[in-house]
């Protein structure tokens, strides 16, 4: 097994509005406030080796190469949790297009339950972003991902705030060409699969209960 790339983002900022995040007396707007600071950190690092391209353009002064993105990543928020993240993914990266997941875990079985797939048909080339705070046991990421693989995407960052080490497990045993981006990774799962010490359900803690 190849060990899957991973980047844990572990700036003092990070950890700050980290936990903000897992504080239970935190509001469902303060959550999301904190959850947009995030992801803006996360954004950044996951693209500090991005590749870049020459931008010919002239300053007041004399002509200048610039740069700019070579290849802008696809975002995909996974819905709900993930929409929280895409606003300010996009804010860093004007240019980039964006796809939709939506996957409800049974509460029961804490399989992934898909309802929407909204995404370019072909994906060859282009580097893909798949936004969700939460990677527990893994199974909505992994869905997430083989949508992406069906479609030929060979470049797939998962960027997340709190992951699991089953769900980083179930990832690597996959062997997709998919690297992780996250805030933390916590100490495992509890009876019902929720994350320990996590911040609870990120959807829920967002926009109230389904
Ligand atoms: O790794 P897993 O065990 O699959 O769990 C992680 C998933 O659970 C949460 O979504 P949830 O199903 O609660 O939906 P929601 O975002 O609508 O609340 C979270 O946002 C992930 O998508
Ligand atoms: O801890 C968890 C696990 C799955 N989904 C969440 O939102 N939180
Ligand atoms: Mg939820």
């Amino acid at each position: 097994m190849v060990a899957m790339e991973r980047l844990i983002v572990d700036h003092p900022l990070a950890a700050a509005r980290l936990t903000t995040m897992r504080d239970e007396t935190t509001d469902n707007a303060g959550f999301r406030a904190a959850l947009s600071d995030l992801t803006q950190m996360l954004i950044y690092e996951a693209l500090a080796g991005a590749p870049r391209a020459d931008v010919q353009i002239s300053t007041p002064l004399v002509p200048h190469t610039g740069s700019r993105l070579a290849k802008p990543p696809l975002l995909v928020p996974v819905l709900r949790a993930g929409l929280g993240m895409v606003e300010q993914a996009h804010a860093m990266v004007p240019e980039a297009r964006v796809g939709f997941v939506g996957i409800a875990r049974d509460e029961e079985t804490a399989q992934p339950v898909p309802y929407l797939e909204s995404l370019p048909e072909d994906l060859s080339g282009l580097p893909v972003f798949v936004l969700d705070p939460m990677l527990a046991t893994g199974g909505s990421m992994l869905h997430t991902i083989e949508l992406l693989v069906a479609r030929n995407a060979t470049d797939i960052t998962a960027v997340c705030v709190v992951a699991a080490p089953q769900g980083v497990e179930l990832l690597e045993k996959a062997g997709h060409p998919c690297r992780l981006v996250v805030a933390a990774i916590d100490e495992g799962l509890d009876d019902a699969n929720y994350i320990v010490p996590g911040l609870g359900d990120a959807g829920d803690r967002q926009f109230g209960p389904r």
